[in-house]
């Protein structure tokens, strides 16, 4: 068939479809990606079969797409998918059709229906085996529990702060279309690292996180503390929230674990800018930008000294880090896995994005799990943390749940 006339007319679902196609019939490992108020979408791929792992001293590495659990890793390491086939296109452009790679469209004798099928098919088959076997944490009454436990124990003053989370099941509907369910994400969340991963036998994950954890491009660095969460409500959400007290220290608690990590590697020149409320779906949250200029303090290896020593945040663990640490281990009942671990885009084009692993799902053959935490200090009430946590899963929930039409 003529490749010009074949693509005639290529939506951005198909070419979404097309790439989804592509990389689970690898057989290796891919993701796709749209950085925060970007109109780009991108894609890589690694058709290794063995998964890849590294250092976290990330300016080093080639070009690729880093993704952590959040444990900390006894080998210090993480998966990382290698550039060898990238491909990016811009969303709002009506077609792409002359930008399409030949190693794309190597399926451009499927009609449009066999694919949606196929991927279908694969996205169930192929994440069937992903290695940790998650308990589930879906009952209300564990997670109410799991809260109260955590308050008594900031009350007992062994923790300042602490972020339990839990897990939702749901079944991945039969007409499931995930070209279609991403290219929703997209448009409903423009503020958000919307993002697909899979990674063979280790995982697939879907999500569209609004935190940050680091970037750095040129001679900057930029981290942000995200915490606090509020139901978008009314015509000027933004305008009209209001915050109590308990989420203000919440994230103030997330700014201080910054500036910590940056004095205890002596940085003492950095940008501050916020709190402001930013809108995340159709939830707000409390953020404070942090900025360091790596030129001007002499600091080329910023990135990965700062995502050692961030992560995990107190946005997601809690504060003091270790304890919080083992609170979770010790009280949440599942493993989180990849959720609020970290993942993103390294040395591309010469910038590097991380992001915090939230508002995100694993696929697990038929079945979907979603995972949410909420931050918890002396002043929570379980049952609202619990409507968070719903509110939360509701973000990918609903694109995976709603048959695509
Ligand atoms: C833990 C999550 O989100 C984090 C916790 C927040 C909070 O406690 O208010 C807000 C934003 C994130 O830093 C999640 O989305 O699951």
């Amino acid at each position: 068939m003529n490749e010009t006339a074949n693509l005639t007319g290529t939506t951005q679902s198909e070419i979404l479809d097309f790439l989804f196609l592509k990389g689970f019939t690898s057989g290796g490992s891919f993701a796709i990606w749209r950085k925060p108020l970007s109109k780009k979408l991108e894609f890589l791929l690694d058709d290794q079969e063995i998964p890849y792992k590294v250092d976290l001293a990330f300016e080093e590495l080639p070009a690729g797409f880093i993704v952590h659990p959040f444990a900390d890793q006894e080998d210090k390491k993480a998966y990382f998918i290698k550039s060898t086939r990238y491909f990016s296109f811009i969303l709002d452009q009506e077609t792409v059709k002359e930008d399409l790679p030949e190693w794309v469209k190597s399926s451009e004798d499927q009609s449009l229906t066999s694919i949606k099928a196929a991927i279908n098919h694969l996205v169930r088959k192929k994440s069937e085996a992903s290695c940790s076997e998650n308990l589930q944490a879906d009952e209300k009454s564990h997670f109410m529990r799991l809260v109260q436990h955590g308050v008594e124990a900031i009350d007992a003053g062994k923790l300042e702060k602490v972020v339990p989370a839990r897990t939702k099941l749901i079944s991945v509907p039969e007409n499931f279309d995930l070209g279609n369910a991403l290219l929703q994400m997209l448009q409903a969340y423009p503020n958000s690292f919307v993002n697909f991963f899979h990674i063979p036998k280790v995982g697939t994950w879907v999500g569209a996180s609004p935190e940050t954890l680091i970037k750095t491009g040129g001679d900057h660095f930029y981290t942000m503390a995200l915490a606090g969460t509020q139901k978008a409500i009314g015509e000027h959400p933004l305008k009209s929230a209001a915050w109590t007290q308990k989420e203000i220290e919440e994230q103030a608690l997330v700014c201080r674990y910054i500036v910590d990590c940056f004095k205890k590697i002596r940085l003492r020149e950095y940008e501050e800018h916020g709190p402001k409320t930013i809108m995340a779906g159709n939830l707000l949250h409390l953020r404070t930008d942090f900025k360091v200029d790596m030129k001007a303090t002499r600091f080329p290896q910023l990135g990965s000294v700062m995502l050692d020593l961030l992560h995990p945040t107190s946005a997601v663990c809690g504060m003091p880090r270790k304890e919080a640490h083992e609170f979770l281990q010790e009280n949440e009942g599942f493993d989180r896995s990849f959720f609020a671990g970290f993942l993103g885009p390294v040395n591309i084009e010469g910038e590097t994005s991380i992001f915090v692993n939230l508002r995100t799902a694993s696929f697990k053959g038929e079945k979907a799990i979603l995972y949410a935490g909420a931050g918890v200090t002396e002043d929570s009430d379980p049952e609202k943390e619990w409507e968070e946590t719903e509110l939360k899963c509701q973000i990918i929930g609903k694109f995976i749940q709603t048959p695509s039409t």
